[in-house]
């Protein structure tokens, strides 16, 4: 039996991946740029196990066993052991790639909720496959297969998944544009407005806008060309005020093709639009200040969490603001209500309490992340790390340290 364990990040875009060309080989539309996220506080963890002895191929995903009938991960699976049937062998355990394999996978972060769990997901499972069976090269187009976004998720830092032009998706791949500190010292606030399912999936939703909605042509064929370009600009010349100004367009674009769908797709809620405008006003007095760098920007994905990307020496008034603005519920402890990055907030000025007391709602977050950009997919060697019992091959029933 060989068994192998990773862990893969999450990642956020900047410019939004929203709407396909090809529903099964999952092709954009576009392409689109993201951040990888810290595995410190964010990550999906697979087990995998290949053993010529299994009888079939098993799946457990966060401690429930699950079907392997899902057309997304059989994609996956059946691309690895394609590229694992062409490997070139020293005579030893040739045809490892018709062996079965058991999964063991678990997100230490809500699933399905709008937080990129598909993404972190299929990377993970993708990369370990790729480690169990000896598959080298490029796995970003087998990830794509599982979940679009989840391509971008091989790589750390800033990722650009270029759409690609080929029929066959051959170059529909994601490539590393800068290493985690290329914004140095970049923290990132994920504010959680609801850590539930969402009522519409990314993939149901993507479909409605691209069938329905008129202004997504407009966002195709005339904002992101352009808007992709700048970004590229503002990254290479370490623009962060334009990268800001660029990533809050790019968000507000693509939830302005969601209400513009039909049924209207309606991620963000009055809370969202609370954090967003005080981002705004944080933005605006600073800029009043002449301070453009202490600048700020969100995201939101499919659902109500902004996402707040954030120089640290700014973190250290924002995370304060957002304390300020919204409270936690009075059952929770500072340390339950801000997860991640510990860190002592600073008092407030006057002029920033003023700002938060203008938009205060307690009790409206769940809770926020402090983290940090990271790098990509790694390989845990400590055997004490595997999610499943390295003789049965079967779901270990004690793993806490995720
Ligand atoms: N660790 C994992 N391993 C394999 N598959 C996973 C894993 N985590 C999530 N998934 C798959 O991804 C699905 C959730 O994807 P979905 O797009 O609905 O939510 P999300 O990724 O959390 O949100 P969003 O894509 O909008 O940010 C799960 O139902 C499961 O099929
Ligand atoms: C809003 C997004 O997060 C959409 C993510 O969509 P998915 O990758 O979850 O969709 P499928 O390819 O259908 O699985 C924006 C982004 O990550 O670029």
């Amino acid at each position: 039996m060989k068994t192998v364990t990773c862990t893969a990040p999450v990642n956020i875009a900047v410019i939004k991946y929203w709407g396909k060309r090809d529903e099964k080989l999952i092709l954009p539309l576009n392409d689109s740029i993201s951040f990888t996220l810290s595995q410190d506080e964010m990550c999906a963890k697979t087990t995998v196990s290949i053993s010529p002895k299994f009888s079939e191929d098993q799946f457990w995903l966060n401690d429930k066993k699950e079907s392997l009938e899902n057309p997304r991960i059989q994609n996956c699976l059946k691309e690895i052991r394609r590229r694992a049937s062409k490997r070139k062998f020293d005579g030893k355990d040739e045809n490892v790639w018709s062996w079965h394999v058991h999964i063991c996978s678990k997100n230490n972060f809500p699933t399905a909720a709008g937080l990129a769990s598909s993404a972190a997901g299929y990377a993970c499972l993708v990369y370990a496959l790729g480690q169990v069976y000896g598959v080298e090269g490029d796995l970003s187009p087998v990830a794509r297969q599982g979940s679009g976004s989840a391509c971008r998720s091989v790589h750390g830092g800033l990722v650009r998944w270029h759409k690609g032009e080929d029929d066959d998706g051959a170059d529909s791949v994601a490539r590393p544009i800068a290493p985690p500190g290329h914004f140095p010292d970049l923290q990132v606030i994920i504010c959680v407005v609801s850590a539930g399912q969402k009522k519409t999936g990314s993939t149901e939703g993507m479909r409605q806008t691209v069938a329905s909605s008129s202004l997504m042509q407009h966002r195709i064929k005339v904002s992101l060309p352009s808007r992709i370009e700048s970004m590229m600009k503002a990254i290479e010349e370490k623009d962060w005020p334009t990268f800001c100004d660029l990533t809050i367009a790019d968000s507000n674009e693509m939830h302005a093709v969601c209400l513009d769908t039909s049924p209207p797709c309606v991620y963000m809620t009055d809370t969202s639009h609370a954090v967003a405008s005080l981002i705004h006003k944080y933005n605006d007095l600073k800029t009043d200040q002449g301070d453009i760098n202490h600048k700020v920007c969100y995201t939101f994905d499919a659902g109500p969490n902004a996402c707040i990307f954030t120089p640290g020496a700014v973190a250290k008034e924002v995370l304060p603001l957002l304390l300020q603005a919204f409270p936690p519920p009075p059952a929770q402890t500072p340390k339950e209500y801000v997860k991640g990055i510990a860190s002592q907030p600073a008092p407030l000025s006057k002029e920033l309490k003023r700002l938060a007391d203008g938009c205060a709602q307690s009790g409206k977050l769940q809770y926020l992340i402090h983290t940090k950009v990271g790098d990509g997919p790694r390989v845990l060697v400590d055997p004490a790390s595997s999610l499943l019992n390295t003789t049965t091959g079967l779901p270990n029933t004690t793993d806490g340290d995720m």
